[in-house]
């Protein structure tokens, strides 16, 4: 996989820290260790803190963080790094610009391109999406901006979901007012979530809801002030990770293994149908018209 050679990480301890904590009626000091491990490509930055075990993960692909092929080959190769390391047990993930969480999947990868190359990217998205909704660690989406579709796709893979308060910003799977179809296991993760009669209604009309909204009905799991969006996922990271992670890791797996085993066993063939939708006139037809949208918008 040529974009494999694309990953410059670094991994460069950064910062001493001294704990105390108290034991029973005495007080024990102890010196802790608790190194920062910096590790980042020019898409991706990660910081893992070896005391906790927790990773941030920030997406970085400015002006709005869609997902491009580059960017989803260097994220699944950062996300299977963390996932073997057995120092990490949890995974923030948010946006290292704020007001946009993620834009999604990059349009520009499903216009005008190859058959192969709509190939070669939809397997980059489906592997996306294999390793976050599979992770055996906590994920916890911090969505610090807007979130369409592959965005809101990203958090919803998470075990738990906290939003900045602003209504300003919107999370839904939106892919019909592109004119395209949400797949299977993008409805499977929302319904997963929020039930079936919601995920019907909602990726029908391809609705956006501003995030009071979508705190109403559990799209996301928590509003916080947009300053506290960070600081609340690492106390709520916290809480996950007092439990036994062989339990929890048993549990979650059981709850979605039956959903990830549904592309596993047709990726190939989801790949297939993919390549023939995206190719069709009018849906490259419908995918121009909407960035032309887009644009007029920014005008
Ligand atoms: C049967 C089943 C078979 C399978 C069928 C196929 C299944 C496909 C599933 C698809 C899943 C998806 O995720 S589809 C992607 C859906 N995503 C969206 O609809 C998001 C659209 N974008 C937005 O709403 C907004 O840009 C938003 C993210 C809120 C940010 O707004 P701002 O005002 O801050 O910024 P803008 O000025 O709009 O955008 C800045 C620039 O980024 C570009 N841009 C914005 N979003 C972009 C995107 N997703 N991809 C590329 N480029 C994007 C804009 O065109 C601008 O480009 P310049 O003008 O050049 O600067």
């Amino acid at each position: 996989m040529a974009a494999l050679g694309a990953l410059r990480s670094c991994w460069a301890p950064a910062r001493l820290l001294t704990g105390s904590a108290h034991h029973s009626n005495r007080l024990v000091l102890c010196q802790q260790t608790s190194i920062k491990r910096h590790f980042s490509n020019n898409k991706i930055l990660v910081e893992l803190d070896e005391a906790t075990g927790v990773a941030v993960m920030k997406m970085k692909n400015p002006p709005v963080n869609s997902l491009s092929l580059d960017f989803l080959t260097e994220f699944s190769i950062t996300l299977e790094k963390l996932e073997m390391d057995r120092g990490c047990r949890g995974l923030i993930l948010t946006s290292a610009s704020p007001k946009i969480f993620s834009a999604g999947l990059d349009i520009m990868e499903m216009c005008g391109k190859s058959a192969e190359h709509y190939g070669e990217f939809w397997r980059a998205v489906q592997e996306m999406w294999l390793k976050l909704y599979g992770s055996n660690m906590v994920t916890i989406a911090a969505i610090n901006g807007s979130s369409p579709a592959g965005g809101c796709l990203m958090a919803l893979c998470c075990d738990y979901r906290i939003m900045a308060d602003n209504p300003k910003y919107a999370i839904g799977l939106n892919e019909t007012q592109l004119g395209i179809v949400a797949p299977f296991w993008f409805k499977d993760t929302m319904s997963n979530v929020v039930g079936n009669r919601v995920t019907e209604q909602a990726l029908q009309l391809g609705q956006m809801f501003p995030a009071p909204e979508a705190l109403k009905f559990g799209l996301v799991d928590q509003l916080v002030p947009e300053e506290k969006v960070q600081s609340t996922a690492a106390s709520v990271m916290a809480q996950w990770l007092t439990v036994p992670d062989h339990a929890r890791q048993i549990t979650k797996s059981m709850m979605r293994k039956q959903t990830t085993d549904k592309l596993v066993n047709n990726r190939e063939a989801d790949i297939k149908n993919f390549v023939s939708f995206i190719t069709r006139d009018s849906i490259q037809k419908s995918l121009q018209v909407y960035m032309e949208r887009l644009r007029q918008r920014k005008q």
